[in-house]
């Protein structure tokens, strides 16, 4: 399958200060691709290089085949892109606006605005200088899917969306990725990736720690191991190169074990324990791990 988006070593200096650097990963079509990072870490530069709002320092990139600077143009056409934070024009009509943005596109799309203000219930005949930051983020929502793009960039889209309208969101999301959009979203919510997305790129510092599917990174052979101890302050583990994290909690050693399963229980064969619970661990410590690693 082709990819409908794919960078190759992209870089963005702003000055002196890190943008991104050396960024590399594809997305194939009609997936729903997380882009997952703590601030500041260089998820809105990708996004902006990418639909040419800054140039990149080197390195190169296409969506649906064509070059991200050279024919931007043409790719905005195909493209829906709802920016982190949104700013309108305050003393229009939301309705003028988006009827402002569908004649972009080259169409009215009257049927498909207000089936979506329906959705998301928007109230399109209010000035945007009434409106709340979460409904002005509603207007970004349909502003991206008016035109049925092919492709939907997504910065942080469910900030200032209560809980209500998120799952509302991503019955929206659900149903454009039925038709085969391709989905790109950056999220700092690991909840929300692990529900949404098929595969996830991990970005830290500006650069990329990994790109993997959710269900692999769940898989990753991380566990969580407590065990009940008798004498905590005596409790010695053998050395083993899979622990990757130990903490004692009262008569409870906890580890975050990511090594050879047969290695760790040869180990504890030689230690006082009374208990051993062994779990999977959230989405959540899987990041943890990637983001402390480098
Ligand atoms: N216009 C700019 N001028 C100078 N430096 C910038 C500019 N925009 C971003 N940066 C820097 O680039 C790096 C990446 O920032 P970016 O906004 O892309 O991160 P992010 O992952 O989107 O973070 P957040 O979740 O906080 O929005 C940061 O070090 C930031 O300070």
């Amino acid at each position: 399958m082709k990819p409908i988006v794919e960078l190759k070593q992209l870089t963005k200096t702003y000055g002196k200060s890190r943008g991104i650097t050396d960024i590399s990963f594809s997305i194939e079509e009609g997936e729903v691709f997380g882009f997952i990072g703590p601030n500041g870490a260089g998820k809105s530069t990708t996004i902006r290089t990418l639909l040419n709002f800054v140039f990149p320092t080197s390195g190169s990139a296409s969506i649906l085949g064509l070059n991200i600077t050279k024919d931007a143009k043409e790719i905005r056409k195909h493209v829906g892109y709802l920016p982190s934070e949104v700013f309108y024009y305050d003393d229009m009509k939301v309705i003028d606006l988006l009827n402002y943005s569908a004649a972009f596109y080259g169409g009215k799309n009257t049927a498909r605005i207000a089936k979506l203000a329906e959705r998301l219930d928007l109230d399109t005949s209010r000035k945007i200088e009434d409106l709340s930051f979460g409904n002005r983020k509603k207007v970004g929502i349909v502003q991206a899917m008016l035109h049925e793009p092919k492709l939907l960039i997504l910065d942080e889209p469910t900030g200032g969306l209560d809980p209500l309208m998120q799952h509302t969101f991503f019955e929206l999301l659900k149903e454009e990725r039925e038709k085969g959009t391709t989905i790109f979203f950056s999220s700092h919510i690991l909840g929300e990736v692990q529900k949404m997305c098929d595969r996830v790129a991990i970005i830290k510092d500006g650069s990329l720690i990994k790109v993997e599917s959710v269900e692999q990174l769940l898989k990753n052979n991380l566990k969580n191991i407590t065990l009940t101890v008798i004498r905590p302050d005596e409790f010695r583990l053998p050395q083993l190169s899979g622990i990757i994290k130990q903490e004692t909690a009262g008569s409870h050693v906890k580890l975050l074990y990511g090594g050879d399963m047969k290695q760790l229980v040869q180990g504890l064969a030689e230690c006082a324990f009374t208990d051993i619970l062994i779990e999977e661990p959230s989405l959540e410590e899987v990041f943890m791990h990637y983001y402390e690693k480098k």
